[in-house]
């Protein structure tokens, strides 16, 4: 809980004003509550017992008085505290995301997109009410123990002594069912998880779902991760529960050994009618703060266990740094030197070495696995390479600052990603926009009839999934993108695979064409769309086992005569 309270601390610091504002609402709750109780002694003593009609209207004008000081306190506190909880909450959540998207390719391939929108939602919703009204809640229910304590011990020690025993005999149950809760969230928060990464990968995958008609088995699966989220939640309810009822037995045996002394004292003349009910006002008043900052501190396990799944996803760091070369030049060449790459200890790529000049174009062909996408990732740094070394001109990759390298790049993946915007923005996503510009590419990418008859024309909304495009569609679009930037470097990665042949071929014309001034590396299976490539190479389990131009290839490589015999099948 401390290293909870001192990694949010430090947000309060900007509102310091704010914060002043809610602890005056807070000591105004305090000093109402307390007040209340207070004013039960002269009620029953001067109105009730010595008949003092002046105080009969002055007293209750101070009931109301103190009632409107809480009332109006419990407003303002409530406004400026939900305030500061809610914009931290806001800045934590900005903050996590930024810190989620530093992340490697890596770390998303391994981590469920449903389990990290679930931390970045469901944990972070988790920590609000702790970073606003509980905290809040705390220090009002504090504040209003203190004054409530001062008004029984003044009204009598002795009997507070025994009124307030319960508290340090409470501690041991209460803490005992706290860390219980705190592992219940823990277990709750990864049940909530999966149920949103399963129905993320529902709806991701929903085609396969209706076509293999597996609706039922995929609610079946849900229905049980959602029983198992209720189970959790249950345990929770029925601990958390506990807390009413022990503070309620403690309390009522306080209460029952206060009543026989006080009304001893009352009998033996040693305490007023009023003091003892002054006193028992301000006793029964005090169990209610008490028993809310016990619920309070079982609930802040929950806020607890999110954090530390949210602490977690912060402490997760990059593999793949940043250098601090920025590359504003002709890039005239790329070097690979011996260059070896493993996942999780397998090797997928080894002892490459290439080189590649600006207006030239490297093919890269070969069984599926072979290691053509690995080495392309390798070139906008979605992976390091274990071994060797990459050079841009005379720069080793890892001394070059990663957005100017990505900036001179332009890759087309075999998954084609389309954001939930116009073409236009599609087109020139992440770059100012120029209409003249994103028309010029989709006509490159044979793209522009299509977009140009839709409704609205470029600026046509597609969805996330590009469901309103067909496949041929969607990577033209993907194309007509990589070639809006204008790159140095264009990777083609399966870019044209979903186009019928005549299409392929003119957008192959069009990618000679422009690719007479850049360095072009084309991943392709179908070899008619690489014949013009200055060399190609051919991979096989991890190694080129031939390059060179396609006659020489034809001639010389028995791995790539095998390839386009089975090409020509
Ligand atoms: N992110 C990854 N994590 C673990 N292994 C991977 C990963 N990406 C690729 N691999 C493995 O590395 C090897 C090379 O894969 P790669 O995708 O580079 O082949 P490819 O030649 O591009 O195949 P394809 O033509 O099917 O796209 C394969 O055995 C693959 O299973």
């Amino acid at each position: 809980m401390k290293d909870f309270f001192k990694q949010y601390i430090p947000y309060y610091k900007d509102y310091k004003l704010k914060f002043f504002y809610a602890f005056i609402g807070m000591a105004l709750v305090a000093g109402g509550t307390s007040g209340a109780a207070y004013v039960v002694k002269p009620l029953l003593d001067e109105i009730f017992i010595a008949k003092d009609l002046t105080k009969l209207y002055t007293i209750p004008a101070l009931v109301i008085g103190l009632y409107f000081a809480k009332g109006l306190g419990k407003y303002v506190q409530a406004y400026y505290i939900s305030f500061i909880g809610q914009d931290i909450i806001r800045k934590v959540r900005d903050k996590l995301l930024k810190h989620t998207l530093t992340l490697d390719i890596e770390f998303f391939q391994k981590k469920h997109g449903g389990e990290l929108i679930s931390r970045i939602t469901n944990d972070i919703n988790k920590i609000q009410s702790a970073v606003s009204s509980q905290i809040a809640e705390f220090i009002k229910e504090f504040l209003t123990i203190f004054a409530l304590i001062f008004v029984v011990i003044y009204q009598s020690a002795e009997m507070a002594f025994y009124g307030l025993i319960v508290m340090p005999l409470a501690i041991f149950p209460l803490s005992r069912l706290a860390k219980k809760m705190k592992k219940l969230s823990f277990d709750s928060q990864e049940k909530i998880s999966n149920i949103t990464t399963h129905l993320s990968e529902t709806f991701n995958n929903i085609e396969i779902i209706k076509a293999n008609s597996t609706e039922q088995i995929e609610t079946e699966k849900f229905e049980d991760h959602n029983k198992k989220y209720f189970h959790v939640s249950i345990k929770a309810v029925k601990t958390n529960e506990l807390v009413s009822p022990i503070m309620e037995t403690l309390g009522a045996l306080a209460i029952a050994t206060v009543i026989i002394l006080g009304g001893t004292k009352v009998i033996e003349g040693e305490l007023t009618v009023g003091e003892f009910f002054s006193f028992m006002t301000a006793l029964f008043m005090l169990y209610t703060p008490i028993k809310t900052i016990s619920s309070l501190y079982n609930k802040m396990q929950g806020a607890l266990a999110a954090n530390e799944r949210i602490n977690e996803l912060f402490s997760v760091k990059s593999n793949i740094i940043s250098g601090n070369e920025k590359l504003n030049e002709d890039i005239k060449e790329i070097t690979f030197n011996d260059i070896c790459l493993n996942y999780d200890e397998i090797p997928a790529l080894k002892n490459i070495n290439l080189h590649i000049k600006k207006g030239e174009t490297l093919a890269l062909v070969g069984d599926s696995g072979g290691g053509k996408s690995s080495l392309v990732n390798l070139i906008i740094r979605f992976y390091d390479a274990h071994k060797g070394e990459i050079k841009f001109n005379n720069h080793n990759i890892r001394d070059i600052d990663i957005k100017s390298l990505r900036d001179i790049v332009s890759i087309v993946t075999q998954r084609v990603y389309i954001f939930n915007d116009t073409v236009c923005a599609n087109i020139a996503y992440g770059q100012e926009i120029n209409e003249q510009k994103v028309i010029e590419a989709l006509k490159q990418a044979h793209a522009y009839d299509f977009v140009n008859s839709m409704e609205k024309g470029i600026h046509t909304k597609l969805d996330e999934f590009g469901t309103n495009l067909s496949g041929g569609q969607r990577q033209r679009i993907a194309i007509a993108r990589a070639l809006y930037k204008n790159p140095q470097i264009l990777i083609l990665d399966e870019a044209t695979s979903a186009l019928d042949n005549e299409s392929e071929s003119i957008i192959s014309e069009v990618i000679d064409e422009i690719s007479k001034d850049k360095i072009t590396f084309i991943i392709a299976h179908r070899l008619s769309t690489i014949k013009h490539a200055t060399n190609i190479a051919v991979f096989k389990k991890g190694q080129i086992v031939c390059i060179g131009n396609e006659q020489k290839l034809k001639n010389e490589c028995e791995e790539y005569k095998r390839l386009h015999n089975l090409a020509n099948i």
